[in-house]
């Protein structure tokens, strides 16, 4: 099994679990509002750590990216095979495609 899959499901068991025993329960507890500030927290300090930081930090920082990305869908009940999918089906498609499909600037 692979390392977000197993991530997925310790995220998953967490649900309902003693929110003093574990980061996981406390961030199901205070719900999806604080998961998506945390990512949103996480994703502006892996930028600045591209920007101006080491290497190991910028590892660091997108390591806590994926992190609170897998705790925001499933805190809104979404697989990670459902965003594997969405990328399966952008697979061999041009990004600008993709961006002019989407409507995007
Ligand atoms: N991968 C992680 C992981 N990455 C980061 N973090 C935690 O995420 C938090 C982010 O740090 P911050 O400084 O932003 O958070 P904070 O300011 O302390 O807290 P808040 O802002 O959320 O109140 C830290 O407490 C880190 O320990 C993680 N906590 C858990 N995991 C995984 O989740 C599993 C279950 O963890 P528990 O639920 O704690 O057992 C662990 O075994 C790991 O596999």
């Amino acid at each position: 099994m692979d390392t977000l899959t197993r991530l997925e499901q310790t995220i998953a068991a967490r649900k309902g679990t003693d929110p003093a025993a574990s980061y996981v329960a406390q961030l199901h507890h205070r719900g999806v509002p604080v998961m998506a500030r945390k990512l949103g927290e996480e994703a502006v300090e892996a930028a600045v750590a591209a920007l101006s930081g080491s290497r190991e930090e910028l590892v660091g920082e997108a390591a806590d990216v994926l992190f609170h990305l897998m705790v925001l869908l499933s805190g809104k009940d979404i697989g990670l095979a459902e965003v594997l999918a969405e990328l399966d089906r952008r697979e061999g498609m041009s990004g600008l495609d993709e961006k002019a499909a989407r409507g995007a600037d």
